[in-house]
């Protein structure tokens, strides 16, 4: 996708929460597509949108070699460079939101380190279907992650690399390199690049005739009026 197309993408979507996507879903008749399962939440309260950049893992299914520590020092840094890697190997770009697909395996495969270095190259969100780790400073950094749970291991010896920007099973949810993903409190929503447009105007409506809705509220208990109503 070209950064044109991100960034209008991004921009349609940037003032929308996940209750007004799901209503625009619905509005396109896809009440059975987009929410990720709800127990994938994420570390502290926040909001990202970004365009999803995917990358699957699968089990480890190799025997483990018996090792010095130093010797392991070593085997880690093999395993690093050749069976597992970062999340969304290649860099990413700003608006990239990044979704690993770990098969459930119980390690922390996104921590405070490979996170802050793929924010800092503009991605805007994580999203895992297994673990995060380093969470005291994942949140310390502001760095906004979801995932299924919170785990103390590393990936070596437990998870292998399968492939970049492919459709991957995240919470029941298919999700597809390119897919426009919202997220705040209430979860995690994709949306079919191919109805984006479509679902971001319903997503709007909604969301205008509420803000509205609660305005009128606000006005009649006298309460100082916030971004959220106007
Ligand atoms: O090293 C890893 O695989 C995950 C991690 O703890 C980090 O990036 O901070
Ligand atoms: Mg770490």
């Amino acid at each position: 996708m070209s950064q044109d197309e991100k960034q209008e993408l991004l921009e349609l979507y940037k003032d929308l929460r996940v209750a007004d996507v799901r209503d625009g879903m619905d509005w396109n008749m896809m009440h059975h597509y987009g929410t990720i399962h709800h127990e994938i939440r994420p570390l502290f309260r926040t909001r990202a949108v970004g365009i999803a950049q995917t990358s699957r893992y699968v089990p480890y299914q190799h025997e483990i070699p018996k090792l010095t520590p130093d010797e392991y020092t070593d085997w880690v840094k093999w395993y690093y460079a050749n069976i597992t890697s970062n999340p969304g190997m290649k860099a990413s770009e700003p608006g990239d939101f990044i979704v690993v697909d770990q098969s459930g395996v119980d390690v922390g495969i996104l921590g405070s380190n490979n996170s802050l270095a793929y924010y800092a190259q503009g991605a805007v969100g994580f999203i895992t279907n297994g673990g995060v780790r380093d969470t005291d400073e994942l949140i310390m950094q502001k760095v906004p992650v979801w995932s299924k749970f919170i785990s103390q291991k590393m990936n070596q010896g437990r998870i292998q690399f399968e492939a970049n920007d492919v459709p991957v099973n995240i919470g029941g949810v298919v999700i597809q390199p390119g897919d426009v993903i919202v997220a705040d409190g209430d979860g995690v929503i994709a949306v079919p690049r191919k109805i984006a447009k479509e679902v971001a105007q319903y997503a709007h409506q909604e969301l205008k005739a509420d803000k509205a809705g609660r305005r009128r509220i606000y006005e009649s208990m006298g309460r100082e009026l916030d971004a959220s109503v106007i």
